[in-house]
Parts: structure tokens; sequence; C-alpha cells
């Protein structure tokens, strides 16, 4: 199949204080979240100015994509378009009908599925093709890369070197925590064509990243960023309440992974080395935080590796992956849906 374009599709988010409020209403709408975690979210981006950290790491792993494929003689074009906030993914598929584009790559920056991860994006690339109307491009999102060690290498130097900043005698009672957004349970149950994929994979990401990077401590996978009404069943424990608990169990120090994350974005910036960082202190925990693949050179490598995987004969012959859990290019209609919300 060949493809004449990639477009980076990730989550968008403000960057200034005036467009915080509609970029969470974008974020929001129609989902169900109170009033209140709205306010709250608000602070946090106010709190950094309002400005996210996550486009400016889109231009950089936009510039990163370009020169890599510039290097290696791949001549697609990349274009970037966001689910919730400018550059807008349908201002992008105009753009590349205007270029007269007419198939397209998408990476995706979630390694993940499940709704929130993965079929929410098809979700906004179809919404964004039927706004742009009949000439719009096909866009055909890349496969899910929990395992790929483009993701999981860079993931593993950062938990290494996270464990080389502690004290070295305190080794045996440190912990590594990894963590991932939460997300309702019933999304969880349905995540994938067979249920609990979100889960699965990201305990199998936590698995490969421990083996690579302190097989001799002790891990946990917890979950972090719970939005939504505070009845309804999210995935727990939260990390915070991991943390009180692992000091009530002589642990002295935490390593935390954001192995759920592409980059360092606000959800890190704010829950994680803000939030978790202060109830570490609060509790005498040492404390330190893993960084993201952001724009690790394998992780970009990554992305060319993805497109040729879809754009060379036979190209599922070239997944590069270390995981055991099924695998596929395109996933099944209706996939990552609540049985109520299918068609
Ligand atoms: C699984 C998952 C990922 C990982 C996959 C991926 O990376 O896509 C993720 C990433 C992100 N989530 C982000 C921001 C937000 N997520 C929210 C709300 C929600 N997230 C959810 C799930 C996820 N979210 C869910 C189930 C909700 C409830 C509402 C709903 O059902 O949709 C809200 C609303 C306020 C609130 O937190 O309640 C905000 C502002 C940002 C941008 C950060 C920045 O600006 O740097 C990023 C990368
Ligand atoms: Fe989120």
């Amino acid at each position: 199949m060949s493809y004449d374009a990639l477009v980076l599709v990730s989550f968008g988010g403000p960057e200034r204080p005036e467009d915080v409020l509609p970029f969470l209403q974008n974020v929001t709408r129609g989902r169900g979240v109170p009033p209140e975690r709205l306010a709250e979210v608000a602070e946090h981006y106010l709190h950094f100015g309002g400005v996210s950290p996550i486009n400016q790491q889109c231009r950089e792993l936009l510039a990163a994509i370009r020169a890599d494929f510039a290097a290696h003689g791949v001549q697609l074009p990349v274009y970037w378009g966001n689910r919730n906030w400018d550059p807008m993914l349908a201002d992008t598929v105009a753009q590349l009908r205007d270029d007269g584009v007419q198939r397209a790559l998408a990476f995706v920056t979630s390694a993940f599925g499940g709704y929130s991860s993965c079929r929410q994006y098809q979700e906004d690339i179809a919404a964004a093709r039927a706004a742009v109307g009949p000439d719009a491009p096909v866009i055909e999102k890349l496969r899910q890369f929990w395992d790929h060690p483009g993701f999981v290498d860079p993931h593993a130097d950062a938990v290494r070197s996270a464990l080389e900043t502690l004290d070295p005698a305190r080794r045996n009672t440190t912990r590594i925590v990894f963590t991932a957004h939460s997300i309702p349970s019933s999304a969880a149950a349905t995540a994938g064509p067979h249920g609990g994929r979100y889960t699965a994979q990201l305990e199998e990401t936590a698995r490969l990243v421990h083996a690579a990077a302190a097989p001799d401590l002790p891990y946990d996978l917890v979950w972090q960023s719970r939005s939504g009404p505070p009845q309804v069943p999210w995935l727990e424990p939260d990390v915070n309440d991991h943390l009180t608990a692992l000091a009530g169990q002589g642990v002295t120090g935490v390593v935390v992974s954001p192995i759920g994350f592409v980059s360092d974005h606000l959800e890190v910036a704010w829950d994680l080395d803000t939030e978790a960082a202060e109830t570490a202190g609060r509790l005498g925990l040492d404390f330190v935080r893993a960084g993201t693949p952001g724009t690790d050179p394998r992780f970009v490598t990554m992305v060319r590796e993805l497109v040729a995987e879809r754009t060379t004969p036979d190209g599922e012959r070239l997944r590069r992956r270390l995981g055991e859990l099924p695998m596929w290019d395109t996933c099944p209609t209706p996939c990552c849906v609540s049985a109520a919300r299918r068609p």
C-alpha cells in the first residue's frame, strides 16, 4: 500500500491562559466530567502560566521525525494535528486535501489500546475527515507500540538513570512505581476487541521496562490523573495512595516512571512532579521521577519503522517487539466501545 503523508496526531493543549477553559471544554464535551474537577484542572494549567508543554513537545518530535525521514530517504511529508487544540485535526486534514494528499498514515502519541488511548483518536480522525468532506484523504492509524523497543528502551534507560540519583545504601528499600492514566473501570473492561487490553498492555510494558532497568527491585503498576464524577469507579490505586501504603511498608524511596505516556506533558509535570512529589515529601520518601521517550532517537526511529511496516510488502515481518500479547495493524470496529455506545 502506498501513502503520501504521515500525520502526527496528539492530544493538544493550551498555550495561553485565555485558552485554558475553551481547551478543557473541548476535552470534556459530553464526557460527564464535573465542573469542580474542571476548575481544579484549570488551576493546574494556570499554575504553569496557562501553557501546556505538550504542543512544544510535539513540535520537537515533528522536527525530529522530519530530520530522521530526510536522513533515511523517506519521502513522506509530515503534518501535525491535535484532537483538542490548535493545530486542530480538521484544519490539518483540510491542508492535506489542499496539498493533494490522498492516503496518509497517522502516528498517535499514545502507545496503548483502549477508548481514550486509541479509539477516541480514530473517532476524532473520522470526524475531522467528515468535516472536510468527501475529498478528505484516507487516514490510517499506525499500530499500538506498547512493547516496541523504541518505546521500552528509553523508558528503561530513564528508570536506570533515575535510580542512580538515589542513595545506593538504600537501594534494597527502593521501589519502582510505574504509572499510567487511570480510566473508568468500565472502559478498562471493554478495552480492545476482547476487553482488558489497556491494563494488559501496561502490565506488559511495566514487566519489560522493569526487566531491562532494575530486575532486582520490586515494582508496581498504579494509576494517576483520575477524572470523572467520584461515584464512578476508575482504575486504582492512585499513585498518591500507593506511596502512602509503601511508606507504611518500610519502603524508603521510589522511582516513579510514567510508562503510560510518551512525553513530559502536564499530567506528568503536575500530577507527578508536583503532586506525587509533594506526597512523597510529606511521607519522608526519596522521590525521583523517570523521564519519558520525548525525542529519544530510538523513539524517533520507531516511528520510521512503524511506517515501514505498513509501506513494505509483507511488512509484518519487520515488526520489532519485545512482548507477547496479540498485535494487529487495524482495529476491528466496534472496538473499545462499551456495549451501550455500540452502534
Ligand atoms: C488514557 C488517557 C491518556 C493517555 C493516552 C493519551 O496520551 O492520549 C490521557 C492523556 C492526556 N490527557 C490530557 C489532558 C486531559 N485529560 C482529561 C480527561 C481524561 N483523560 C482520560 C484518559 C486519558 N488521558 C479520561 C478517561 C478523561 C476523562 C474525560 C474523558 O472521558 O475524556 C482532561 C479533562 C480534565 C480532567 O483531567 O478531568 C484533560 C485536561 C493530556 C494533555 C496534557 C497536557 O496538556 O500537557 C494528555 C496527554
Ligand atoms: Fe487525559
